[in-house]
């Protein structure tokens, strides 16, 4: 059976059983459950903290888990991403107060709150800064008000705790993160024999961001446009071009990146396309 570990609480949580769902696993229904078991799917659910997930996962206790890209680096475990999941997107960030610096070379000799002590010595390391570094399990924007640290480095996603707190960003960012799915580095996950069933888990959760991410187009256009239609809708591989009763004309389905679904039924219809349907895709596997 496999073990996955999956997000019991924080911005991970709610996303990473939803997606989990659409994948179409048994997720649990009431948040303190802790461990659940799909029979159907043959695969056991451990509910955890996602800061140990990576820990858990890195020593082989459970096969894969979902967690940050910032929370698996900051934990310096043998563990590594197999697929970006697209949700929880966030920037780890240096800030300061608004003026104070601009850049991360003035960090040297400072003093650096954060709640990711590892990913951040490691960065600093590696650029040749020596600044102290002061873990704090949250609420690290105070940190300066309170006397404790100069500047610190911290998750921003819309930046307005920062702004509340009268601080700015400086320097480039550090890392650019998003929930990810992991598993143990090297042979780990092949060597009990769960290979197989983590192929499947990243095909279904695949399939997942594939429907999550495009569309359905069909249209009807004249024979001789169908290659400059085609071109505005190349599809994953190629788009499907079946003959209509009136052989001057074809119809085309193709799928098409959710985002650019006004722009392209535009294009199209300018071209001479008509009867341009857009549907949803509630499940693939491409
Ligand atoms: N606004 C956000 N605040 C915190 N983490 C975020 C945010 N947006 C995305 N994330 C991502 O969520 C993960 C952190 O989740 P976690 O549950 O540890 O923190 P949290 O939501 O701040 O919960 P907690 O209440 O324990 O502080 C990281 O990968 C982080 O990049
Ligand atoms: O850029 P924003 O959209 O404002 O989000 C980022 C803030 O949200 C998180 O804090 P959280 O609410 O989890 O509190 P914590 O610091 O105690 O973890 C994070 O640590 C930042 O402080
Ligand atoms: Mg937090």
């Amino acid at each position: 059976m496999l073990r996955v570990a999956v997000p019991n609480k924080g911005s991970l949580s709610e996303a990473a059983s939803a997606m989990l769902s659409e994948a179409g696993y048994r997720q649990r229904r009431d948040s303190r459950e802790l461990v659940m078991v799909d029979p159907d799917n043959d695969i056991e659910f451990f509910f955890l903290r996602p800061r140990d997930i990576a820990v858990y996962v890195g020593r082989g206790t459970l096969d894969v888990g979902i967690t940050g890209r910032d929370l698996l680096l900051d934990a310096e475990v043998e563990a590594e991403e197999l697929l970006p999941l697209g949700f929880a997107a966030s920037t780890f960030r240096f800030a300061g107060p608004v003026g104070d610096f601009s850049s991360a070379a003035e960090l040297e000799g400072k003093r650096l709150a954060t709640s990711y002590d590892g990913l951040l010595r490691n960065y600093l390391a590696e650029r040749g800064i020596n600044a102290k570094v002061v873990r704090l399990d949250g609420a690290v924007e105070s940190s300066v008000r309170l006397g404790v640290a100069d500047a610190i480095a911290d998750v921003v996603e819309t930046g307005n705790t920062l702004k509340a707190a009268g601080m700015e960003i400086f320097g480039e960012p550090i890392l650019k993160s998003e929930a990810v799915l992991i598993r143990r580095t090297g042979a780990g996950g092949a060597a009990n024999g769960t290979a197989k069933e983590i192929e499947v888990l990243i095909r279904r959760l695949q399939g997942v961001l594939v429907a999550r991410q495009y569309v359905l187009m069909d249209y009807d256009i004249r024979k001789e446009l169908v290659e400059k239609a085609a071109s505005l809708t190349p599809g994953l591989e190629s788009p499907t071009v079946s003959p209509l009763r009136d052989s001057d004309w074809v119809a085309v389905r193709s799928m098409v990146p959710k985002k650019e679904t006004n722009r392209i039924m535009d294009e199209l219809y300018d071209l001479g396309a008509r009867a341009i349907l857009v549907s949803s895709i509630h499940a693939c596997r491409i």
